[in-house]
């Protein structure tokens, strides 16, 4: 008996001519935990989609417990015990969390039942989520609870994880390390695709690091830095963002006054009074944990949703409240929304189309008397993608074909190639390679030094001390006061976060 669980053996994976995977093998005991790692576009998705049996291999084969193994489809994956949390959800909006989750198990549960071991397994392992809630009201970060607890809910033999903490709290991550550790101690295995290079080397116990679709190097991660395994995947020194100094603020471009919006549905989270300024030149961050109304927040800014909505928001001096999104965007303002895949580019388009989406409401030639240039759609696409590094397997490819990251870059690149005068952005960097991400941030600080304001809403506090002049928080829908980055720290946040503006403010005034 093999002590192997799962291997992949000489796997190649071609798309056309292009091998997104090439001669790769590699080996996964029982137990253990095991990084898959490489920057955006190596091939870590395309690989792991063979094992979860969404794609064939074109060459080369897969063994399960020592023998080998056609894996024809995710149902055969399952049966197997191999359970995987994709980067990009398949959920249905329109149903609940029990009901998608039924759709995902083998025979019929009765769904009392079911409900009930939803809430069991989401209680055990600290994973909170409301069995009737509807996934369309749920934040990223309670929709990839679904899917965790949907695998758990099957007690795989191999658990495959594609990025799982890109869009959880520091303490949901440390909550997820817990659950991981102790399903390895049970003896799953677990594969585990993450940029985070930290955070691999304090879990996994192996990697394998894939370039360009080749394996370049498999090391014990715990003996290596994140520096070592940043210069494995990319083959040369990561370049890191110096921290910004803090800006002097110019007019502003983007205030709020008193913003209030009813809540996106029963489970989402109304907006609370809300003021904000932001002057030209500024970085202001938006700290919180997901479902806190970031979501309205970004809806409100962007103009997705204007119906029941108080206050006042001004876009360089235009009042802009009751006006939608085409119109800000008129006023010089650009957005990126959270999810990509769907809100932020249409995955049947090619680039050049998702270009035009964005762009048709601006007067930069893209339409002129109702006709597109098709043109130029294409040039911008190509200067996006030569600018941003945007690796595609072919020329002008759907969107859908982009690896996240790689769709990730080319979304933020098409609305910074406009040069806004507001970028509202809303998880910058999820799901992109170190060096994109530091390419990214860079770009965002780029752009404020030209005089543009940027609102970036993170998750991510590295990010957000990396980058912003001033920081707020946003907790069960009331912001903070934006205060400047040198004022606070990590445990600051973290309390603003936990809901305490009042104690924190109370602490300050009696320090
Ligand atoms: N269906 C497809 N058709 C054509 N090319 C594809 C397809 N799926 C993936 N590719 C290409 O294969 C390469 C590897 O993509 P893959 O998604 O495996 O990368 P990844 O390492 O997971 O990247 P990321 O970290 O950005 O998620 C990319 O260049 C991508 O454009």
């Amino acid at each position: 008996m093999s002590d192997f669980l799962l291997e992949a053996v000489h796997i190649t994976k071609k798309f056309g001519d292009f091998a997104a995977n090439d001669d790769v093998t590699l080996r996964l005991r029982p137990g253990e935990i095991h990084a898959l790692l490489g920057e955006n576009g190596a091939g870590k998705s395309t690989l792991v989609k063979m094992m979860y049996g969404a794609l064939q291999p074109t060459e080369g084969e897969l063994h399960w417990r020592g023998k080998p193994v056609r894996i024809a489809n995710p149902a055969a994956a399952r049966s197997l015990g191999i359970g995987m949390v994709f980067q990009h959800f398949s959920l249905f909006e329109a149903l609940s969390v029990t009901e998608n989750i039924a759709l995902a198990l083998p025979g019929k549960a009765g769904m009392q039942e079911l409900s009930a071991r939803i809430a069991a397994v989401s209680r055990e392992y600290g994973l909170p989520l409301e069995p009737g809630a509807l996934v369309a009201d749920l934040s990223v970060g309670q929709r990839q609870r679904i899917e965790i607890v949907r695998c758990l809910l099957q007690e795989p033999a191999l658990l495959i994880m594609d990025e799982p903490t890109a869009v959880l709290t520091p303490q949901e991550a440390d909550q997820l390390f817990v659950t991981l550790r102790r399903l390895a101690s049970e003896g799953c295995a677990i594969l585990y695709i993450s940029h985070r290079l930290e955070e691999v080397k304090t879990l996994c116990h192996e990697a394998t690091i894939l370039r360009r679709g080749k394996v370049v190097a498999t090391v014990d991660p715990r003996r290596e830095t994140a520096a070592s395994l940043a210069r494995h995947m990319v083959g040369v020194d990561v370049a890191v963002v110096s921290t910004r100094a803090g800006a002097v603020a110019g007019e502003p471009i983007l205030t709020l006054d008193h913003v209030s919006l009813p809540a996106d549905g029963p489970f989402g989270t109304a907006l609370r009074d809300v003021s904000l300024r932001i002057g030209a030149g500024e970085i202001v961050a938006i700290a919180g944990v997901a479902g806190n109304g970031q979501s309205e927040l970004f809806d409100a800014v962007s103009g997705e949703r204007v119906d029941g909505l108080t206050g006042s928001i001004t876009l360089a001096g235009q009042v802009c409240a009751g006006r939608g999104i085409k119109a800000r965007r008129a006023l010089g303002a650009a957005f990126v929304p959270e999810e990509r895949l769907g809100h932020g580019a249409v995955p049947d388009f090619p680039l050049s189309q998702n270009v035009i989406l964005t762009r048709f409401a601006v007067d930069d030639g893209m339409v002129r008397r109702g006709l597109v240039n098709l043109g130029l759609a294409g040039d911008v696409a190509g200067r996006v993608a030569g600018a941003f590094d945007v690796r595609t397997s072919s020329n002008d490819p759907e969107a859908r074909s982009l690896s996240g990251g790689n769709l990730q870059k080319f979304v933020i690149g098409r609305e910074l190639d406009r040069k806004p005068r507001l970028l509202v952005v809303n998880q910058p960097t999820w799901g992109v390679d170190a060096g994109a991400a530091a390419v990214i941030r860079q770009a965002l600080i780029d752009l404020a030094e030209g005089g543009s304001a940027v609102l970036v809403i993170s998750q991510d506090l590295d990010e957000i001390f990396a980058i912003a002049d001033r920081i707020a928080v946003i907790s069960r829908g009331e912001l903070s006061e934006a205060k400047p980055t040198a004022t606070l720290d990590r445990e600051a946040i973290g309390l603003l976060m936990a809901g305490a503006h009042e104690t924190a403010s109370h602490d300050k005034a009696a320090s």
